[in-house]
């Protein structure tokens, strides 16, 4: 077996995510460095041994180096992992690439496109370090927290490479953390944005107080609607009815640790999008991938009307109720359509 786990791993954002793999990465036995871009705030979170602002319950292992050194986080990493919000990817890729050794795997948990363009993050790893650069994207029903504190959790990684599945694999893998092999890249990163669109639409149903049974439809038409624009983008249905699809949308749909949820509960109870995203004070993608999947949605000439009602009320200022009758009266049609 290769020994993977004294070739150190890069975790670039330390936010709540990029904390909460840094320590199941340290905890696995890897040599792990966490970099955040505030030197202050990265102070803090080695002083106290706690990311106090994004993940206060989750103590760091004491083998967890933390920087707001972007090169020393980097030098020395075989892998790198990206886990900032997808509008910081392509900066984050192009600072990278100042210090390639040609050599290192690149690696991300972002769950959105590219803003302005819809391109995958996939094709800007292609189009900044080549086409055999090894890659791999991370996604599935993981909350920071809970995964933090070692609760039971599970995920798909879509990787290109061989060795890396291998490695990345052992490096991940706990008695508690259990990683499902795919190699449908873009399927994976569709499910993962897809899915933070519909968390925001169920979390506008139940502000509105619609109840379970709206919440449920808006989950499987939710599904449908991936699967449509999902499979013409080139990814499997088996990747959609995994972890990467149904698996984080009824994550997200359903509980409240969600920000995309508590960012639609707010605005169905009448916050602006202003007010709401203020609220969380955190990232919710959802808002950006809503306008980037409309952009693809409309380029490929695929209905998706789950997508164009989120898009309505956050970029046509369309009164929730107006978009859920919307929604609602359109004409009768096959369901497996
Ligand atoms: N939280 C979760 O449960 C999960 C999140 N994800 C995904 O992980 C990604 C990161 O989300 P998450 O950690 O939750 O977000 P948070 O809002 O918790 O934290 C965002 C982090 O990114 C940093 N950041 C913002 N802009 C930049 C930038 N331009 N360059 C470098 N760092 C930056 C922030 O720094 P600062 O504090 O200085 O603003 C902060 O540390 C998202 O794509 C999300 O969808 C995936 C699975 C689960
Ligand atoms: O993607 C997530 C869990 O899998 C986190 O969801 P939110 O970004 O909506 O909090």
């Amino acid at each position: 077996m290769t020994d993977i786990f004294s070739k150190p791993i890069a975790v670039l954002g330390a936010g709540s995510f990029g904390t909460a793999l840094a320590i199941l990465l340290a905890r696995n036995g890897n040599q792990t460095i966490l970099w955040g871009r505030d030197p202050e705030q990265v102070a803090e979170i080695d002083k106290n041994r706690l990311n106090l602002k994004y993940l206060p319950d989750a103590p760091l292992p004491d083998n967890l180096q933390v920087t707001a050194d972007f090169e020393a986080a980097v030098i020395g990493a075989r892998d790198i992992l990206i886990s900032t919000p997808s509008h910081a990817f392509s900066d984050t890729l192009r600072e990278l690439k100042k210090l390639d050794d040609g050599e290192r795997r690149i690696i991300w948990a972002c769950k959105g496109l590219e803003p302005g363009t819809s391109e995958f993050l996939d094709t800007r790893v292609e189009e900044v370090f080549g086409k055999d650069r090894p890659k791999a994207v991370l996604s599935g029903p993981t909350f920071a927290k809970e995964l933090a504190i070692g609760s039971p959790t599970a995920i798909t990684m879509a990787v290109d490479d061989d060795k890396l599945a291998s490695e990345l694999g052992q490096r991940l893998m706990s008695d508690s953390f259990r990683v499902y092999m795919s190699n449908d890249l873009k399927g994976v990163q569709f499910g993962g944005a897809f899915k933070n669109i519909v968390a925001i639409g169920a979390g506008i149903a139940d502000g509105l107080g619609f109840g379970s049974n709206a919440r449920t439809a808006l989950i499987t038409r939710g599904l449908a609607e991936m699967m449509r624009m999902g499979e013409k983008i080139g990814g499997s249905r088996e990747t959609f009815t995994g972890m990467a699809g149904l698996g984080d949308l009824v994550l997200t749909c359903t509980d409240d640790q969600s920000r995309n949820r508590r960012f639609g509960l707010a605005l169905g109870r009448g916050a602006s999008a202003e007010q709401a995203a203020r609220e969380i004070g955190q990232v919710v993608e959802g808002m950006r991938n809503t306008k980037e999947v409309k952009r693809l949605a409309d380029k490929e000439q695929v209905d998706m009307p789950v997508c164009q009602a989120i898009y309505d009320i956050l970029y046509n200022q369309q009164d929730p109720k107006v978009a859920a009758r919307a929604l609602l009266t359109r004409a009768m049609k096959v369901e497996g359509d």
